[in-house]
């Protein structure tokens, strides 16, 4: 139960590669529509169509400041909203004074609105498009490309709504599986300093007091080596049905170890947080594990102490661990607080492997 800085801590965390993904779809989306439209400034003035060209110059301008805004901020500007507002007026307006070489604007306009706006808004903001644009064409075109307008526009929407549903279903897929164990469905390490940051944040700015268990199973090697390893896999499994239902929503339980358990519970104070602990033991000792595997576990509590970083903290409820196994196993003990004058012992800065 080493906690060492290790260079797969500094690879982002899946949430972080999710929104890293979202902001290079709509840094690409803005640079290449900018690259398409610009020239069409010019060709829109020299036409005489002034009002198009300037609401062309504002899309392009929007384009730039998004680019801008992520590159040198990593923020959206105005989030992201005026891409799909300006193109969908710009090709609506278009098509009513250029006619078939406006319309034509229609469908990427159409597709990359499910790309830059929530699935939700994009249907909504779409449906309205395709209504307007099938006015404008049915007073514009003959009535045969009136349907045809409507319905291949319709049809782009739906294509491009499925398959923005399913890259949204399938980030949010990826994302359970990479901050998941498939085991127990417990978080695994992924985030967990994240969470254990946003904690001490809590702490730092409002005051507000969380405390963290760890939980490790006694003596598990002896059931794996009796009962097998599936056996043993069972026993995790049920192991955490039964911390959960002890547990609160807020409460976040990770699987941290082989048989080692993490629970995250904000706004507790130490004492409460032994409390649950002790439970939390009686209730994997009291009931026999696949009818008749008898185990115990050992634990530590440790409440967030000002100053201290998510390593120390752990490293706290760590060490109180291998008290707790030293003393003899099946009880819980309590970390020590954290001083900044007289830092506990610490093995390392980071947490990162746990054996
Ligand atoms: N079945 C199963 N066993 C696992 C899994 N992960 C780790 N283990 C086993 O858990 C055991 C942990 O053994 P130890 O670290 O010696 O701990 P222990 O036997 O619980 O002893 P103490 O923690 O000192 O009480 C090892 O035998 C691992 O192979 C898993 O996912 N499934």
């Amino acid at each position: 139960m080493n906690y060492m800085p290790s260079s797969s801590s500094l690879a982002p965390t899946p949430t972080l590669a999710v929104l890293g993904f979202k902001k290079q779809l709509v840094y690409h989306l803005h640079f290449w529509a900018f690259v398409a439209v610009a020239p069409l400034v010019i060709v829109q003035w020299r036409q005489d169509h002034f009002l198009l060209s300037w609401l062309l110059v504002f899309f392009c301008l929007n384009a730039l400041l998004v680019i801008a805004f992520l590159r040198f901020r990593n923020t959206y500007f105005l989030k992201g909203r005026l891409f799909p507002l300006l193109a969908v007026v710009c090709a609506t307006y278009s098509t009513s004074i250029n006619g078939h070489a406006g319309l034509y604007w229609a469908y990427p306009a159409a597709t990359a609105l499910f790309f830059l706006l929530p699935l939700r808004e994009a249907i909504v903001s779409n449906a309205i498009f395709v209504v307007v644009m099938a006015v404008v064409s049915f007073f514009k075109f003959p009535e045969a490309d009136f349907w045809r307008i409507t319905f291949s526009l319709g049809l782009t929407c739906v294509f491009a709504m499925v398959f923005a549903w399913l890259v949204g279903r399938l980030q949010l897929e990826l994302t359970r599986l990479a901050t998941t164990d498939p085991l127990t469905g417990c978080l695994n390490r992924s985030q967990l300093a994240d969470i254990l940051n946003n904690q001490i944040q809590m702490r730092e700015r409002y005051e507000r007091v969380s405390s963290l268990v760890l939980i490790d199973l006694d003596f598990f090697k002896t059931i794996n080596d009796q009962w097998g390893h599936l056996a043993g896999d069972q026993v995790l499994k049920e192991m955490t049905l039964r911390l959960r239902k002890r547990l609160r929503e807020s409460d976040q339980l990770f699987r941290i170890g082989g048989e080692e358990f993490m629970i995250v519970l904000p706004e507790t104070r130490q004492k409460d947080a032994d409390t649950l602990a002790q439970q939390l033991l009686t209730g994997i000792s009291a009931r026999p594990f696949l009818e008749n595997i008898n185990i115990t576990a050992s634990a530590s509590v440790a409440e967030v102490s000002q100053g201290e970083t998510w390593s120390i903290w752990l490293n706290r409820a760590d060490q109180a661990l291998y008290e707790a196994k030293s003393r003899g196993r099946n009880q819980v003990v309590n970390a020590p607080r954290y001083s900044q004058d007289q830092p506990p012992e610490t093995d390392g800065e980071v947490a990162d492997t746990v054996s």
